[in-house]
C-alpha cells in the first residue's frame, strides 16, 4: 500500500480504514454505526449549507452550485448523497484502498465524484478552493488536529463554510463510544476509537480560532432509543457538529 507520509497522518489509523474494503458500503459490516447516522447527519449538512448559501430547500439539487471537499472521505458515505444533491464533490482521502471503494461505488451507482488519494495538505498546496470543507468523523482519527483544521481551513472561500464532527471527551463517551460501541454493542471493531484522541467542543473551537475560523453552530446528535434512530439534539457530550465560518467574513452567506 503507497501512503503519502504527511503530519497529519497517524499510520496505524489510516491502514485500518485502508483495509475496509467492501465493509464500507456493508450497512450491517464494521461501518453500521456510520450508516446509522448518515441520514441524520446528511440533513443536518444540507439545512446548514441551504441556509447559509441562501438555497432552496425543497429543491431537488438543493447544494447544486456548491463545490464542496470531503475530507477523510473513507468509502464515500457523504460524498455520494451530497453529490446526488447536486454538489460539486471532491473526496479526498489518505488511504488508497478507501478511494478504490468509493470511486467503483460511484462508477457503479452512476454518481459523479472526484476522488483523489491524498491529504488536505496536498490539496492545500496544490492551491484548491472550495465552497464547503467538511470533515465528518475524521479529527479523531488524525495525528496534528491543530495542523489538520489549519490546512483543510486555507481552502474555505471567504464566504464558505467548514463542518466537522466528532466525538466529546466525557465519561460518557467513553461509557457509550467506547465501552458501549465497541465492547458490549459491537457496533464497532474494538480499537476504532481512543478516548483520549476525542476532543471537547471547546478544545474544537479554540483550535477552529486558531485556523481563522469562528463557530456559528454546535449541535449534537444522540441515540433515541425509544425510536431506534439517531437525531439532532442540544447534546453534544458524545457526538458533536462544529459549524464555522472565516472570522474575518462573518455577515453573509
Ligand atoms: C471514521 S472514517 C470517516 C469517513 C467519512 N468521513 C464518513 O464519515 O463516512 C475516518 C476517515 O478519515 C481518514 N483519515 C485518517 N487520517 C486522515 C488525515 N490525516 N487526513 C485525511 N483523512 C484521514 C481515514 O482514512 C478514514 O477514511
Amino acid at each position: 500500500m503507497r501512503m503519502t507520509a504527511n503530519a497529519t497522518i497517524d499510520p496505524s489509523e489510516v491502514a485500518r480504514f485502508d483495509a475496509l474494503g467492501a465493509q464500507w458500503w456493508d450497512p450491517k459490516g464494521k461501518m453500521a454505526p456510520l450508516h446509522a447516522i448518515n441520514p441524520v447527519r446528511l440533513g443536518f449538512v444540507r439545512d446548514v449549507l441551504v441556509r447559509h448559501f441562501g438555497h432552496d430547500a425543497r429543491s431537488l439539487r438543493p447544494l447544486k452550485g456548491l463545490r464542496i471537499l470531503d475530507i477523510g472521505c473513507g468509502g464515500g458515505l457523504l460524498s455520494e448523497p451530497l453529490a446526488r444533491m447536486g454538489a460539486d464533490m471532491v473526496g479526498v482521502d489518505p488511504a488508497p484502498g478507501n478511494i478504490v471503494v468509493a470511486q467503483s461505488h460511484a462508477d457503479e451507482a452512476g454518481v459523479r465524484v472526484d476522488y483523489r488519494q491524498g491529504t488536505a495538505e496536498e490539496l492545500a498546496d496544490a492551491g484548491e478552493r472550495f465552497d464547503v470543507v467538511l470533515a465528518l468523523e475524521v479529527v479523531e482519527h488524525v495525528a496534528d488536529v491543530g495542523l489538520f483544521l489549519r490546512r483543510a481551513g486555507e481552502m474555505v472561500n471567504p464566504n464558505g463554510i467548514m463542518i466537522v464532527s466528532t466525538l466529546n471527551r466525557t465519561v460518557k463517551s467513553f461509557a457509550l463510544a467506547i465501552v458501549g460501541a465497541e465492547y458490549v454493542l459491537r457496533w464497532l471493531p474494538r480499537g476504532t476509537h481512543r478516548w483520549d484522541k476525542f476532543i471537547t467542543p471547546a478544545e474544537l473551537e479554540a483550535e477552529m480560532g486558531a485556523a481563522g475560523f469562528e463557530m456559528s453552530e454546535l449541535a449534537g446528535m444522540v441515540f433515541d432509543p425509544l425510536r431506534g434512530e439517531w437525531k439532532i439534539a442540544a447534546d453534544t457530550d458524545v457526538n458533536y457538529f462544529l459549524v464555522g465560518k472565516p472570522a474575518f467574513h462573518t455577515s453573509e452567506g
